[in-house]
């Protein structure tokens, strides 16, 4: 049984529910899988760095509160968080970070995903600052060292938006997408038609663990901005930039608004889209939109987001679920070890239903 080593980067809300599936159902999945999963480093802003090659007991840790967390006491701790030492130094097969998204210049993720690549290791992030600012460099620099830089919760937390589309419309053409890809301004939107105010249901939406560290960027449209860009990039072959892409958010919408709406069976949504022009280039924008119900994107609840893919042989494929949530993102990460594993050890007859494959009988 193949093991693999992480390195954690940021320690809140996504990387300690990743810790939790690992620390609660470790077993499970490695019968699963076929590979073990053990955590030897993990740094926090607040809590600093904490590095044990033998594999790091994650209860203690996770019984405590985050806010009270900290490594210094402990052996192989420190009141530092070390990010760089760590990402480059220590013996860790993937380096997974999870520090708060950075819209301008996806920093200081950006920096740490360089530094783990350069060290030969692969990465798997939800944070959507590096992809958007430097995917196709970082893509390449993985290339170049021979490592995996998995991005998929990047886009729609554990919905697999990225990889349905990259692994599942091969000889189809997409023209487009768009879809509702933020599940704080969704569930602050379905609270406003409630008659909540704008800042409870904001408030609520942290409290929850789908808003970013600056709401600002849910509320303002920034977060689906980088997603549009992503989504552009990824599966339209772009090469867009946050500023190319329109962007109006729904701070200017009031419970009056939404609750009239409603009354003319409209909903309001945020809307981000990416659309192939007639001379090929491809224009993105974010913007709120007030959807009928018959609408494929206006039952979408909550903290739900759904992506819809405008193709020339199937119509439109719609994809939707979770779009934020610890455990839901965390699911993401899980799925970008699985997908480095299947690259990095596809010809490995490990797990039960590659096994079971190979010694089914034939004819
Ligand atoms: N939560 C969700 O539903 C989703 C989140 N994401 C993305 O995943 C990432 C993590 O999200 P989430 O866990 O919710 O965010 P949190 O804010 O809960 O956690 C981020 C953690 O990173 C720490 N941190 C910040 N800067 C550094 C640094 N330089 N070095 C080490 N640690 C640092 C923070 O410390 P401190 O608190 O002290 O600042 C905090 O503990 C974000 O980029 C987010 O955009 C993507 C999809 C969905
Ligand atoms: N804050 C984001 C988290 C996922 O990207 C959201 O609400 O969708």
């Amino acid at each position: 049984m193949g093991r693999y080593d992480l390195a954690l980067i940021g320690f809140g809300g996504v990387n300690r529910a990743l810790a939790e599936l690992i620390s609660q159902r470790g077993e499970r999945l490695a019968d699963e899988l076929g590979f073990a999963l053990r955590v030897v480093a993990i740094t926090d802003l607040r809590a600093g760095s904490l590095v044990d090659t033998d594999g790091i007991d994650l209860a203690p840790l996770l019984a405590a509160e985050p806010g009270e967390l900290s490594f210094a006491d402990l052996p192989g701790g420190s009141a530092e968080t070390r990010n760089e030492n760590v990402i480059r130094e220590v013996a860790a097969d993937i380096v997974v970070e999870a520090t708060f998204t950075n819209p301008g210049d996806g920093e200081p993720a950006l920096s740490h995903v360089r530094w783990a690549l350069e060290a030969g290791k692969h990465v798997c992030t939800t944070n959507k600052g590096p992809v958007a600012v430097a995917g196709r460099e970082l893509k390449e620099l993985a290339e170049r060292h021979g490592v995996s830089f998995e991005f998929e919760g990047s886009v729609l937390s554990g919905t697999p938006v990225l990889r349905t589309a990259r692994r599942m419309f091969g000889g189809l053409e997409i023209t487009g997408v768009q879809g509702i890809m933020n599940g704080t301004s969704n569930y602050v939107l379905g609270r406003l038609e409630e008659g909540v105010e704008l800042p409870e249901a904001i408030a609520q939406a942290q409290e929850l663990g789908y808003a970013e560290a600056d709401p600002t960027a849910d509320i303002e449209g920034h977060d689906v901005q980088l997603k549009a860009v992503i989504l552009a990039n990824e599966v339209l072959g772009a090469d867009l930039r946050r500023e190319d892409v329109v962007c109006e958010g729904i701070s200017q919408i009031t419970p009056r608004d939404a609750q009239d709406a409603l009354g003319k069976g409209l909903r309001w949504k945020l809307v981000g889209s990416a659309t192939r022009q007639a001379d090929g280039t491809v224009t993105a924008r974010v913007a709120p939109v007030a959807l009928p119900a018959h609408h494929p994107l206006a039952g979408i609840s909550g903290p739900g987001n759904a992506v819809s893919f405008h193709t020339d042989l199937l119509g439109t494929v719609t994809v939707s679920g979770p779009g934020a949530g610890r455990t839901e993102t965390a699911y993401a990460l899980l799925s970008d070890i699985i997908a480095i594993h299947q690259r990095h050890h596809a010809h490995d007859d490990t797990t039960p239903v590659r096994r079971a494959l190979k010694e089914a009988p034939r004819g």
